[in-house]
């Protein structure tokens, strides 16, 4: 028995792997329990998951969590909160809860064709006023089209209202309901390609233009909402599921990132930086996503986001593929031995390029080594293409209109390298900040279900109990910035040919 709560479990539901993260009222962890699934690549460019293995290893870690927590049956956990991969697809059959065909996750490129043909016709203005998005196979609205062309009879089927469609938290939410809530929040619904963001609804233009009928579609409700109860066989009692968002909102939330101009970067796999702009989009003009940071009361708040691919998967590129490090960390190390990068630079381009440059067709290069070069150069310049992607991002911010931020809030598994943060500032020139928890998304669906149940009064709250762990502040001197950067903008050339 860890303590008598009030607890609120928080459910992440990631690319890889579940986390259920039990947290008590302070928004302190006290349990944790995680699993990895399979990942499907049934042909080059596809990426797959089953969406039973997803439902029931998220089922095992949260009552295996509960249990940790002393938290299991007794009525101290009063919320559940769900953030999630987003732009991933299901689609499942009202009547018997299956879904008709694995899901097809945001990395899958099985649909940049007819992504290419909508453009070619003229459609990607629409889709960008409408959606605040771009016409890329990464979000969902293609994919659930090629679902209902490929499985017999769905498309028919969907039409009858017989299937639902949802992102991942949608899904876990009418399983852990027991079939009985068919909703999704506005950050999942802003993902999809099908959402007017000026308006919050689903865009009938857009549901005729991908060939995807209404009667397939959620709910869209807010950010922190009571969408219903647990079914009690599941967990033991009837839990409230009172918030959810996609992941990298609800990161926005848990670092606390609450005023228009503040910004986190989030560094697991990939990478996804998100500026809150406030009450109104912001219209990018250099690629970026504009996009919703969470509705809370009905409110909609703006985000404008930048999306790289690939991060934390170079290093682990680096030690499983390559067998150049032993483990993340020793990342550091090697790039410390080093007094500078030695003209190295890698461009990770290993799935093409995300923002700004949105270039599915490039492939990665290692340039400029000499005889000279070593494994540390290697490792350095894979530290350090991150820190030059995320330069991109912020400077395409900039560009946009956007404010230079005070700071920047950066969390996830990279995070916790301190050569690469400190990296980061300089090249950046802003001072970067560290929370004690490193787990934001997790913290941030755990602060949207405790204002979901009124356990918190408002945002203020949830400020109030964030946590500073380190600031890195820019020590290099303004010519190395502009050489490095230079060297930087060169390197992607060659690759994207611009
Ligand atoms: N000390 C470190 N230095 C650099 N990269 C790291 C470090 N620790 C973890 N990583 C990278 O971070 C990623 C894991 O972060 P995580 O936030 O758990 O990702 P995800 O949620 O996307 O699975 C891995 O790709 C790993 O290579
Ligand atoms: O599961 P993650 O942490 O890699 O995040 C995936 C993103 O939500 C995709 O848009």
């Amino acid at each position: 028995m860890t303590g008598s709560g009030p607890f609120i479990l928080a459910i992440d539901q990631g690319t890889t792997s579940t986390r259920t993260i039990v947290f008590d009222q302070a928004l302190n962890r006290v349990a944790v329990s995680q699993q990895e699934f399979a990942q499907h690549y049934p042909q080059p460019g596809w990426v797959e998951h089953d969406a039973d293995e997803i439902w029931n290893k998220t089922l095992a870690t949260a009552r295996a969590a509960l249990q940790e927590a002393g938290a299991k049956g007794n009525g101290s956990a009063k919320a559940i909160g769900i953030t999630n991969q987003r732009e991933t697809v299901v689609i499942w059959d009202r009547a018997t809860g299956t879904p008709i065909h694995k899901a097809i996750v945001w990395q899958d490129r099985r649909t940049a064709d007819t992504c290419e043909k909508l453009r070619a016709a003229g459609h990607e203005d629409t889709v960008r006023d409408t959606t605040g998005l771009l016409l890329d196979p990464y979000f969902s609205a293609t994919k659930i089209a090629w679902m209902l062309d490929a499985v017999p009879n769905a498309r028919e089927r969907a039409e009858r209202g017989e299937l639902a469609f949802g992102t991942i938290d949608c899904f876990l939410l009418w399983r852990l309901t027991g079939g009985k809530v068919h909703a999704t929040d506005a950050t999942n619904a802003s993902r999809t390609l099908l959402l007017d963001i000026e308006t919050g609804d689903w865009s009938d233009t857009l549901c005729d233009l991908f060939r995807v009928p209404r009667a397939l579609l959620p709910r869209i409700g807010d950010s922190a909402e009571v969408y219903g109860t647990t079914d009690p066989d599941l967990l033991g009692e009837a839990i409230p599921i009172a918030g959810m968002a996609g992941d990298q909102q609800a990161a926005l939330v848990g670092q606390a990132c609450f005023k228009p101009g503040m910004v986190k970067s989030t560094y697991g796999t990939g990478c996804f930086a998100v500026m809150n702009t406030g009450d109104t989009p912001l219209r990018s003009t250099h690629r970026l996503l504009t996009t919703v940071g969470y509705r809370i009361g009905g409110k909609t708040t703006y985000a404008l986001e930048g999306s790289i691919f690939v991060a934390g998967a170079a290093v682990k590129w680096l030690r499983d593929a390559m067998a150049l490090v032993e483990n993340a960390a020793e990342t550091a190390e090697l790039a410390a031995t080093l007094d500078d990068n030695g003209g190295v630079y890698l461009v990770p381009a290993f799935a093409g390029l995300g923002a700004p440059h949105w270039d599915p067709h490039a492939r990665a290069a290692l340039l400029g080594m000499t005889l000279g070069t070593t494994r540390a150069h290697v490792a350095r310049a894979t530290l350090e293409a991150v820190v030059y992607q995320t330069m991109d991002l912020i400077e395409a911010m900039i560009a946009d209109g956007a404010p230079e931020p005070d700071a920047i809030r950066v969390d996830g598994g990279m995070a916790a390298n301190d050569w690469f943060c400190a990296f980061l500032a300089d090249m950046l020139d802003t001072r970067i900040d560290r929370p004690e928890e490193l787990e934001t998304t997790a913290l941030g669906a755990a602060a949207l279900a405790g204002l979901g149940i009124g356990l918190y009064a408002d945002l203020a709250a949830i400020e109030a109990m964030s946590a500073l762990d380190q600031s890195f502040t820019p020590t290099m001197a303004a010519d190395d910035r502009a050489k490095l950067a230079k060297g930087w903008k060169a390197a992607l050339g060659r690759v994207t040919g611009n």
